[in-house]
């Protein structure tokens, strides 16, 4: 098996599971995990802006890929985000994730100060150093990171045997295939936007790691493979459907993962808790839209998945 088969395909990225309380709850990560299992998608991506890492604790973080783990070992490639901002409570994670037995670990670039390309490149390879035995993939995320993946800071992290993959949330498309081209064979990109899932495919990214597949994952199944079949026409009118469904999940006064737990528990019976703040939940207003957009998840699946 080609190396980087196990990424290839539909990775969802994996949310945060609160108890009544707000505290993680394993047995809900166990769940979402099972979840994701039962659905057939090819992996999870654990910890990521959709875990809600930048607002979870080490421990929390630590928990919650013990429980995926738990669960997914041998059913699921997992990918799991451990950056933290700080060298520090990073390589922790990175070593605990290794521990675990991941696939890989992944990480952002440090944010806030504007650090050079060789503090940025000096972080992701002593947190990679921390997961000797562990792929590594580098999450290129600029409008939120505010720190964009160039080619020589790519060109110097190829210089680790370890990194296989960028995760790109830009928004041109075209990144895909300038990383693809410079990472060469033995090197893949995911594609980050979930509204342009089939170009990023089209364009180069051998699988996606997406916020939004968790909620409609038989969509993205459907379209990933109408884009191996090479069915553009009608990969084109469901990627039109799942992006509104997306903007229906962004249209509420709580923030989008909120609504998307809310759509999980409408149609598919699963609690998962809310968000942590800063981050807001719900209003009442906002059940009827999470009540509209998993209709528009159930109408989907009917009309492409029978
Ligand atoms: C900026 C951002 O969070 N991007 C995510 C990851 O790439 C996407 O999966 C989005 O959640 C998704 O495309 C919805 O906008
Ligand atoms: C989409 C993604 O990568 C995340 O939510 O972590």
């Amino acid at each position: 098996m080609n190396k980087l088969e196990k990424y290839q395909g539909v990775i969802p990225a994996f949310y945060a599971c609160y108890d009544e309380n707000g505290e993680v709850s394993p047995e809900r990560v166990r769940a979402l995990t099972q979840y994701f299992i039962d659905k057939g998608v090819k992996g999870v991506y654990a910890c990521g802006s959709s875990g809600e890492c930048i607002y979870q604790s080490v421990e929390d973080r630590k928990i919650t890929i013990e429980n995926i783990m738990a669960v997914a070992k041998g059913k699921l490639t997992v990918i799991c985000h451990v950056a933290c901002n700080n060298t520090k409570d990073s390589m922790e994670l990175a070593r605990h994730a290794e521990s675990c037995g991941v696939d890989a670990i992944a990480s952002i670039p440090p944010i806030y100060f504007r650090l050079p390309e060789y503090s940025i490149a000096a972080y992701w390879n002593s947190i990679s150093s921390a997961a000797p035995n562990t792929d590594f993939v580098i999450y290129n995320i600029p409008q939120l990171a505010g720190t964009a993946l160039t080619m020589s800071l790519l060109a110097e992290m190829k210089k680790n045997p370890r990194v296989i993959a960028v995760k790109n949330s830009s928004m041109p498309v075209q990144d895909i295939q300038m990383f693809q081209a410079a990472g060469g064979d033995d090197f893949m990109v995911f594609n980050g936007p979930d509204e342009q899932f089939i170009s990023g495919r089209v364009m180069g990214a051998a699988g996606g790691i997406g916020g939004t597949y968790g909620a409609m994952p038989e969509l993205f199944l459907k379209a990933d493979e109408l884009v191996r079949a090479n069915k553009m026409e009608e990969a084109r009118v469901l990627q039109y459907d799942i992006n509104e469904i997306i903007y229906k999940l962004c249209s509420g006064h709580g923030n989008m993962y909120a609504m998307i737990k809310e759509v999980l528990r409408i149609n598919e019976g699963l609690d998962i808790g809310s968000v942590r703040e800063p981050l807001t939940g719900l209003c009442e207003a906002d059940l009827a839209i999470a009540k509209e957009a998993a209709q528009m998840v159930k109408n989907a699946v009917a009309k492409y998945c029978a």
